[in-house]
């Protein structure tokens, strides 16, 4: 099968490998569609994101939707024409935060596209048949490779306990900020802001249902707040920027008792954070990993019309273009690139 393998910063090789015979809990699954995402470019980049360092050539990739072409022996409940989202990280299901239920903090998950585990920039995944979930007829497999940042923006929400009438500020409109904008309001929250400092993100956040955007390279963060809210303070800020002086702000712009929810990962290893003002304002102050839980409903909002993941994709290339397409995922204005995979 055809794949394409990062075997150095800034390089792609197509090359040939055998297609994998799936393991009796597995699905072989033809991949469609696969997103891309930043932490790909950064590998393509750079060849690493902090200990995680690309040694062999990798496949990148963690976006991804396909459809089911064979099943391991074991395998229930799905078969060959199903189109299928596949859920990028395969915990132990052994250890102590698996058999909590909180499998996204397994220390020994797979996940692809995280050196030394491939991802899906290759014409055919095996994987764990628990992991692949079917998408309805009205989802498509574009789409559907889309259940995976859409993930990121469901468990950051439930995690912030977002809730009815609730104001947040959303900092960031890469497709994360995006896609949390959508996931608050599909819960319920009354309005949104939405911070960048890229003027066409905003323009497009604005597009996307914000109720209003700030441009922090030109205004003041507290002074938007202190206007969108009366005064008051959001409810909760969600930080989908990973930039230092958005979350140095953060505690400034919340409510008193409100909740600051950490997604973005900065480059800088510390950032000032006002703590006795974490403890004065009774915030809850949360970090959010990956997600858990998430691809059942993340399919349920998408066939319901809840939620669109598709306004933020820019383009598509096919993966015989994976440079040019990484290239172009790049520019600043861009939000989400999509690569088709087969024919
Ligand atoms: N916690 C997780 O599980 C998880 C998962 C995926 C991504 N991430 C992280 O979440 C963040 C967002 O991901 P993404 O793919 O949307 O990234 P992105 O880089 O595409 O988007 C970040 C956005 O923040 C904007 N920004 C920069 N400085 C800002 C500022 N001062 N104020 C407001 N906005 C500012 C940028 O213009 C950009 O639009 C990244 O840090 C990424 O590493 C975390
Ligand atoms: C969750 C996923 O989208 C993120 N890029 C990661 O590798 O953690």
């Amino acid at each position: 099968m055809h794949v394409v393998e990062l075997t150095e910063p800034g390089v792609f090789e197509h090359r040939e490998r055998p297609r994998p015979d799936p393991a009796p809990d597995e699905v072989l699954v033809a991949v469609k569609h696969v997103g891309i995402c930043g932490s790909d470019v950064h590998y393509y980049e750079h060849g690493r994101i902090g200990d995680y360092v690309v040694e062999d050539p990798l496949i990148l990739g963690h976006e991804s939707a396909g459809e089911v072409v064979d099943v391991g022996s074991a395998v229930n409940g799905l078969e060959p024409g199903d189109e299928v989202a596949l859920e990028p990280g395969v915990p132990c299901g052994e250890c102590a935060r698996c058999r909590a239920g909180e499998y996204n903090l397994c220390p020994d998950v797979e996940f692809m596209a995280t050196p030394p585990d491939d991802g899906a920039f290759a014409e055919y995944v095996a994987w764990d048949a628990d992991f692949a979930y079917r998408l309805p007829e009205t989802v498509s497999t574009r789409a559907g490779a889309l259940c995976e940042p859409l993930s990121v923006a469901l468990h950051a929400t439930r995690r912030a306990e977002i809730g009815l009438g609730d104001s947040v500020l959303v900092t960031g409109a890469g497709p994360i900020g995006m896609l949390v904008s959508e996931a608050v309001r599909a819960a319920g929250a009354g309005s949104v802001l939405v911070s960048d400092v890229v003027e066409s993100k905003l323009e497009r956040a604005e597009a996307y249902g914000a109720t209003a955007t700030v441009n922090a390279a030109e205004e003041s963060l507290e002074d938007a707040v202190a206007e969108f809210t009366d005064g008051e303070g959001v409810d909760a800020v969600i930080e989908a920027s990973g930039a230092p002086p958005v979350l140095e702000a953060a505690t400034d712009v919340v409510r008193r008792g409100g909740t600051v929810l950490c997604i973005g990962l900065s480059a800088e290893d510390e950032i000032p954070i006002e703590t006795n003002e974490i403890v004065d304002k009774e915030l809850d102050f949360r970090g959010s990993f990956r997600f858990r839980n998430t691809y059942d409903d993340a399919v349920s909002l998408l066939e319901r019309g809840a939620v669109d993941v598709e306004k933020i994709i820019d383009f598509e290339m096919p993966m015989s273009r994976l440079t040019e397409a990484f290239e172009r995922a790049m520019e600043p204005d861009v939000v989400k690139g999509m690569v088709t995979v087969g024919e």
